[in-house]
């Protein structure tokens, strides 16, 4: 990994017309060039199929940061450093062209030949640029080149693997960044910290002390302009597939013997191997699948996913799935983790809640009540903080106890501080740090896992879809899943605080 705190290298954006771009990346560039951790000898090229001029894109891209604009960045210096190249990603001149231009801009930015090619554009295009940018040596440079790759890597193991093989006749695993940018985020990169720097968690990071695992991504949001993308994916291959994958993996993992990407790595994709294996028959047992009907959501009345843009009316798509995973290995056997994620849900929030096991005997129990267990909470968003249920003595009375909690919030003065994931990932593919990026062999070991649940699903047609109400926290099968085994959903407040 390179330790330079400001690399210098050109990034060459596939799709800067597109809606990523504009949302995520020019603003996740801008942050960083505010922040002084690009050098002045940076560009971005962008490329797309409109007819755009560099004056456009330089237009577009002021536009997309104008909101994060201070005293101590300038947006028109900023935005000179972007170029456009009008594009057609099966036609090689367009490569060529683009080269000559990498080339000029080499020279007049004094960059080395670092080149980060980002695909920012339908995955169905990801083999052929690779293959395009090899072929017309665009990666031949003395410098670096590195290829950031956009979710989703895949439709499902066969055709992930084939994009794979593709990729790599161009590019060595080393040189491929697969975003995913639950990844990026601070509290999901907290989460081995939370683990490995306290002596309080690790010893009873196991199944001897931990009852159960929660971990809900929930969004208000529905499929907004997304429908054809969403009617092919739904949520399963939307969010389980990596993000909620992703979390598990970093929940479960052993301790790597050293911090490097590889050792990381090589630690989660223990995990995923480790997860129970089901067959379609099984599926039933372990997962549910939902899809919004109408409701209110944050005060708006919502219409329910089969009226969405681009849906079909009888759609099978599933916009929610809560599912129950164990891992079969010595530390984690007999531990359920509990999943949920879906869209129009009641809150936007992620959260991750670790609920300790009932002491063999407990003295002091609230009146009339069972005592609460200990509970660890991890706010992934919106804030994002740890809180620890704990039961201390009530003031008033010496037998019984109190729930209390210890609260740590990260983000709770300053939410604009900490930095986009997206801003993260983007400096450490340019420093070449691939800790928080997905190695195939993960990719790889998620989609066969995902792969049994939506076989099942496709084969058999939900026959109560919609089946949860927008602004709910989806239906109530989601519920009967963690009764079975004793267990419920813990939700949790605004105010961090446990709700009934
Ligand atoms: N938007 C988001 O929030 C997220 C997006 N992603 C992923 O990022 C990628 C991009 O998504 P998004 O920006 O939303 O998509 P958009 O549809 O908004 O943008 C697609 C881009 O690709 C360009 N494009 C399409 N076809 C061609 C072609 N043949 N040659 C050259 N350029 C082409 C389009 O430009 P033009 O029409 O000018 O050619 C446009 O710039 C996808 O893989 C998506 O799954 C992942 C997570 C979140
Ligand atoms: O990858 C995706 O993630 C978003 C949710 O991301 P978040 O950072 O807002 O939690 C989801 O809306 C989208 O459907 C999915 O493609």
């Amino acid at each position: 990994m390179m330790t330079n705190t400001q690399p210098k290298s050109i990034i060459v954006i596939f799709g800067a017309t597109g809606d990523l771009a504009k949302r995520k990346l020019f603003p996740s560039i801008f942050r960083l060039y505010k922040e002084n951790k690009l050098s002045e000898d940076f560009a971005v090229v962008g490329v797309a199929r409109r007819p755009w001029t560099n004056d456009e894109l330089r237009s577009n891209v002021k536009k997309s940061v104008e909101k994060l604009q201070s005293e101590n960045a300038d947006v028109e210096k900023f935005a000179s450093h972007f170029y456009y190249q009008p594009f057609d990603v099966t036609d090689v001149a367009s490569y060529q062209q683009l080269n000559h231009l990498l080339s000029d801009l080499d020279k007049q930015y004094n960059v080395p030949g670092n080149r980060i090619f980002y695909l920012a554009m339908a995955p169905e295009f990801f083999g052929t640029i690779a293959s395009n940018l090899k072929d017309e040596g665009l990666t031949s440079t003395e410098g670096w080149s590195r290829l950031v790759i956009e979710k989703p890597f895949g439709h499902n193991h066969p055709s992930a693997k084939q994009l794979n093989e593709q990729i790599r006749q161009a590019f060595n695993e080393d040189q491929i960044y697969r975003i995913d940018h639950y990844l990026g985020k601070e509290m999901v990169q907290n989460i081995e910290v939370i683990r490995f720097a306290n002596a309080l968690f690790e010893p009873m990071w196991n199944n001897q002390y931990i009852s159960n695992i929660q971990i809900t991504s929930s969004e208000t949001l529905g499929v907004e302009d997304r429908g054809r993308y969403y009617e092919s994916s739904g949520a399963l291959r939307d969010m389980v597939q990596n993000h909620m994958l992703q979390m598990v993996a970093l929940l479960a993992m052993e301790p790597p013997i050293k911090l490097t990407p590889e050792e990381i790595r090589s630690e989660k994709v223990k995990v995923l191997r480790a997860l129970r294996k089901m067959d379609v028959t099984e599926v039933d047992d372990y997962f549910v699948r939902g899809q919004y009907g109408k409701g209110i959501v944050e005060e708006q009345e919502v219409q329910a996913y089969n009226e969405e843009q681009s849906v079909d009316p009888d759609s099978n798509t599933e916009t929610f799935v809560s599912g129950k995973l164990m891992i079969d290995n010595f530390r984690w056997a007999g531990v359920p983790i509990y999943i949920r994620t879906g869209k129009r849900m009641k809150e936007k929030s992620t959260e991750i809640v670790v609920q300790f096991k009932d002491l063999p005997m407990n003295l002091y129990f609230n009146k009339g009540k069972n005592i609460h267990p200990n509970l660890l909470v991890i706010h992934i968003q919106p804030d994002e903080g740890i809180t620890l249920h704990l039961n201390a003595r009530k003031a008033d009375s010496a037998a019984t106890s109190t729930p209390i909690k210890l609260d740590y919030c990260n983000n709770c003065g300053d939410k604009m501080n900490t930095p986009e994931a997206y801003e993260r990932l983007i400096y450490d593919c340019m420093r070449g740090d691939a800790t928080n990026f997905t190695h195939w062999d993960e990719v790889s070991l998620s989609w066969e896992f995902v792969d049994t649940i939506s076989q099942a699903w496709a084969d058999k047609k939900a026959d109560n879809f919609p089946n949860y109400e927008s602004g709910s926290m989806g239906p109530k099968e989601s519920d009967a899943l963690l009764a079975k085994d004793g267990f419920h959903w813990w939700n949790i407040s605004k105010n961090h605080t446990l709700e009934d």
